[in-house]
């Protein structure tokens, strides 16, 4: 990594401290040093600026009207997601380090999604002014080690005040030759697998939304806590899967069964998840104990995790760290209780869930949400 490209730096702080939220419950201190009203937007720019090492594939890094990054294979992956304050991350819950970690690995995932090998990050910021630019600091390190993952980098971005803090941060990522897996090219016959962990980010997020819970509860169920603040996605399955032949391939970032039915109805079949081989992991079972939650929904319904789902021929050799969760299928099998097969509507594609409707949601939707 070298400085190629970035602003003369000049800074109140020169630490490095993450301040992740670990296991503590804690979300971590930004210290009372100044804001980014009294440091100024080019102050702001700099403090952040200074922190993020450019990477082989940044050829020109923060500094100038835009960025050059490489293209080594003529084409570009492009990814973009917002991040809003209330709605994916709370202040008071995550610390600035995580709220990075994460805004990266949102991002990152959608790349490896393709196929793809993430190259860089270019991050639109929007803060108060009361914001202390130590939290500005400590999400750029967050998103600095996010990136250091896959050897991404952030080449550049842009900033703003608001009413809360908005991220808008595009992924840009290299198919080294490659086909993108698109969501539309799932088969009947299909294995579909899994890579990655789901359902621990929102049994994390039920535990933190129970607001009566005393901290050492949140404590004791620190790995699901913890995976609500920080994604862990198999960033490295995403080419390995594409190499061993994924017909179609989606990050879950809203729940399995939602994003399933993206690539269910991109593909025009039916995907039949097989709930016995799911994996319900034993911080997911403890964690609905408490709350008197069903562990089974959080899996097949959660969101934020970024694991990878992949469908592939059932002759493909599965990269290692994969899970054959289900298959897909040209029709419903399975009659219901009421006598007629999921298809009898006429939707002609779905997801299923043991060969039958799941009545238990699907995922996350930010219009619909009730919260
Ligand atoms: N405002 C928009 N303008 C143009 N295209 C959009 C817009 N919003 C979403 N899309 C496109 O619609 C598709 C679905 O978007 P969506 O955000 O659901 O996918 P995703 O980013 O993979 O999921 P998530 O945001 O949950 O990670 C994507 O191809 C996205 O580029
Ligand atoms: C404070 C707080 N409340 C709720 C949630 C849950 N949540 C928000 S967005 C989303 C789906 C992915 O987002 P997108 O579709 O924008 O990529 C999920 C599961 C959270 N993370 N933080
Ligand atoms: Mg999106």
């Amino acid at each position: 990594m070298s400085t190629r490209g970035q602003p003369d730096t000049e800074s109140t702080d020169d630490t490095t401290d993450p301040g992740s939220t670990g296991s503590t419950g804690s979300t971590g201190s930004t210290g009372s040093g100044p804001t980014v009203a009294e440091t100024g937007e080019f102050g702001l720019i700099r403090a952040i600026t200074r922190r993020l090492p450019v990477g082989a594939d940044v050829l020109l890094g923060p500094g100038d009207d835009a960025a050059v990054v490489a293209a080594p294979d003529g084409r570009v992956v492009v990814t973009t997601d917002l991040l809003v304050e209330g709605r994916h991350f709370r202040r008071d819950w995550s610390s600035a380090y995580d709220t990075g970690r994460k805004a990266a690995a949102q991002n990152l995932a959608d790349v490896a999604a393709m196929g793809a090998r993430p190259t860089a990050l270019v991050v639109g910021f929007a803060a108060p002014g009361e914001l202390p630019v130590a939290w500005a600091e400590q999400l750029a390190d967050g998103l600095r080690d996010e990136c250091a993952l896959v050897g991404a980098s952030v080449a550049g971005g842009d900033v703003s005040s608001a009413a809360g803090i908005v991220l808008g941060i595009t992924a840009l990522g290299d198919l080294a030759g490659r086909a993108p897996i698109r969501r539309d090219g799932a088969r009947p016959g299909d294995r579909v697998v899994l890579a990655g962990r789901i359902g621990w980010a929102e049994a994390g997020l039920a535990l933190l939304r129970a607001a009566e819970l005393p901290p050492e509860i949140l404590r004791a169920h620190a790995e699901v806590v913890d995976a609500h603040r920080r994604p862990h996605p198999p960033y490295a399955l995403g080419p390995l899967l594409a190499a061993a032949g994924a017909h179609a391939m989606c990050d879950v970032s809203d729940g399995l069964l939602a994003d399933l039915g993206h690539v269910a109805a991109a593909s025009a079949v039916w995907i039949d998840i097989d709930p016995t081989a799911l994996p319900v992991p034993g911080p997911i079972r403890d964690a609905a104990a408490v709350l008197g939650a069903d562990p089974l929904t959080w899996v097949l319904t959660g969101g934020d995790d970024h694991a990878l789902v992949a469908c592939l021929a059932p002759t493909a050799l599965l990269p290692a760290g994969c899970v054959v969760i289900g298959r897909v299928l040209a029709a419903p099998t399975h009659v219901g209780p009421d006598g007629t097969r999921p298809d009898d509507r006429g939707a002609g594609h779905g997801v299923l869930v043991g060969g039958l409707d799941y009545r238990r949601g699907t995922g996350w939707d930010h219009f619909r949400q009730v919260t």
